[in-house]
């Protein structure tokens, strides 16, 4: 499987409203604390535009509703792995993301043959507060090396700076949240983004 060097996150329909047309290629839904009806109309709303733009669109933790509403990729951490029915996501033909921070994670990783494994945080990241200190650039070649043929998202203070050294040492993927969604010009940083991942992109194509 082949994934878009940039992965956006967001957490609405209305930023998949705004960012996806711009021409992104993979975008994460990641909506917490949200009461099941507005969630359901929000995952319903990301679906039909990513659908109408040929985006790919990967449901956060949520996998039951995304089943339900016909998604096809899922992401989910460690402790939600734990919680989800496999069998179930694996039933429903959908594709898995994996998230993992030390070799711990890593070995539970393999153990679902996921669809992709991402890797955080790479720098210090504000959106939440995580207990592992920043795994710097060394660690995505070294994780490159350890799960070879899976692809390898890198996530975690990510910004248009950061993403040629990320993708230099070996992720596919760069996933990112705050350097578009709290810039002052988000449609501007997004395109930006697009703009210093299209080489990579139309590289592997
Ligand atoms: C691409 C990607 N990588 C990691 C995460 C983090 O997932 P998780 O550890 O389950 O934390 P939450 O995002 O659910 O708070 C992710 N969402 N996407
Ligand atoms: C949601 C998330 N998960 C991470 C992990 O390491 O698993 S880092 C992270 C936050 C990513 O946001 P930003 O691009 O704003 O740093
Ligand atoms: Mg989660």
């Amino acid at each position: 499987m082949k994934l878009d060097p940039f992965y956006l996150i967001v957490d609405s329909a209305e930023w998949i409203s705004r960012l996806v047309p711009l021409g992104v290629r993979l975008v994460q839904l990641r909506i917490k604390d949200s009461a099941q009806a507005p969630l359901r109309q929000e995952l319903r709303a990301a679906k039909a535009i990513c659908a109408a733009h040929a985006c790919q669109l990967v449901v956060n933790d949520h996998w039951k509703m995304a089943i339900e509403e016909g998604c096809d990729f899922i992401h989910l951490g460690q402790e939600d792995l734990a919680a989800a029915d496999l069998a179930a996501i694996r039933k429903a033909g959908m594709r898995l993301g994996v998230s993992t921070h030390d070799e711990a994670e890593l070995e539970t990783a393999f153990a679902v043959r996921p669809d992709y494994i991402a890797l955080g945080p790479i720098y210090p990241t504000v959106l939440k507060a995580m207990p592992w200190s920043p795994q710097g650039l060394d660690r995505i070649a070294q994780w490159k090396m350890r799960i070879s043929g899976i692809p390898l998202v890198a996530i975690g203070g990510l910004t248009v700076e950061r993403v040629a050294g990320v993708l230099d040492r070996g992720a596919d993927s760069a996933a990112v949240v705050t350097d578009i969604t709290r810039n002052a010009d988000p449609e501007r940083r997004c395109t930006e983004w697009i703009a210093a991942t299209r080489p990579v992109a139309s590289k592997a194509t």
